[in-house]
């Protein structure tokens, strides 16, 4: 069988690469490599040897312009030494290829200013969302309820029963779309994949601090029409063993934390298809 096979990119200001390729390691997968920007950018590293992308969270180019604004224009417009392409084909190439990409928190922003969330129709360099600032203006650290759509095409929350309790903490989570047709079709395809939600996931929520930043219709996270693709705002990585859990003295947890989930999922569908 295939050696399933992660990377996970740092560089500029990520915070969020050891946890990350901790998390696909326990998920499942046989490697999971750190590799700098810079090791794209110069061709040191290719994406074609890997499976699964993961853009992890943190503070990209110091958010400055806007969260993940920069780095998004680099990714959209370098080229890589020696090779006569762009990286953004080598990511075209990966998504064609049937592979995956993660985008958490900093990493979805940047997903999504590049153009490729929600990707509408497969064009995945087409900005037709963002992430801005949270409505009440201030940095959100806390834990939040997410409820799953069990219909979304999302194969990272498969499995997910009403839904799973991750951390945020970020400035600019408040997702806002370009119009209405746009939050129409991505609802209607079943691609808003999570939601704040009040503890029972029994609805999605508008009121602080269950949404913590506002964002239109309660949206946490994203994926394209393939389901490979996804983005969220909460923290899957942040919560793979029970002592990370903000109650795990008080509370009778099971071993394994409820982000697991996501990176057992990202491994399995690339055993099973590679
Ligand atoms: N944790 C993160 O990735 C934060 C993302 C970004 N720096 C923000 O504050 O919104």
């Amino acid at each position: 069988m295939t050696k399933a096979k992660a990377l996970v990119i740092t560089g500029n200001g990520t915070n969020c690469e050891m946890e990350a390729a901790h998390a696909c390691r326990l998920g499942g997968f046989d490697e999971a490599r750190i590799a700098h920007i810079s090791e794209l950018m110069s061709g040191e590293v290719s994406l074609d040897d890997y499976h699964f992308l993961n853009l992890t969270g943190g503070f990209l180019d110091g958010d400055d312009l806007g969260s993940a604004k920069a780095q998004a224009n680099r990714l959209r417009y370098a080229a890589v030494e020696g090779k006569g392409e762009l990286l953004v084909d080598q990511i075209s190439r990966f998504i064609a290829d049937g592979k995956l990409i993660l985008g958490v928190c900093n990493g979805f922003q940047l997903l999504v200013k590049m153009g490729m969330l929600p990707a509408l129709g497969g064009n995945y360099l087409n900005q037709t969302a963002t992430l801005t600032y949270n409505a009440n203006g201030r940095f959100q650290d806390r834990w939040c309820y997410l409820k799953c759509d069990a219909a979304s095409p999302s194969l990272y929350t498969r499995g997910i029963e009403g839904g799973v309790y991750l951390p945020v903490r970020h400035g600019e989570g408040k997702f806002l779309v370009d119009d209405a047709n746009t939050l129409e079709a991505i609802e209607t395809k079943h691609l808003t994949c999570l939601k704040y939600s009040d503890k029972h996931y029994a609805a999605p929520t508008m009121e602080f601090p269950e949404n913590p930043n506002g964002s239109v219709n309660a949206i946490a996270g994203i994926c394209d029409e393939t389901g490979r693709v996804m983005g969220l705002m909460p923290h899957p990585e942040a919560f793979v063993h029970r002592t990370q859990h903000p109650r795990w003295t008080r509370e009778d947890l099971p071993e394994e934390g409820e982000g697991l989930i996501f990176f057992k999922n990202a491994a399995k569908y690339v055993k099973e298809n590679f």
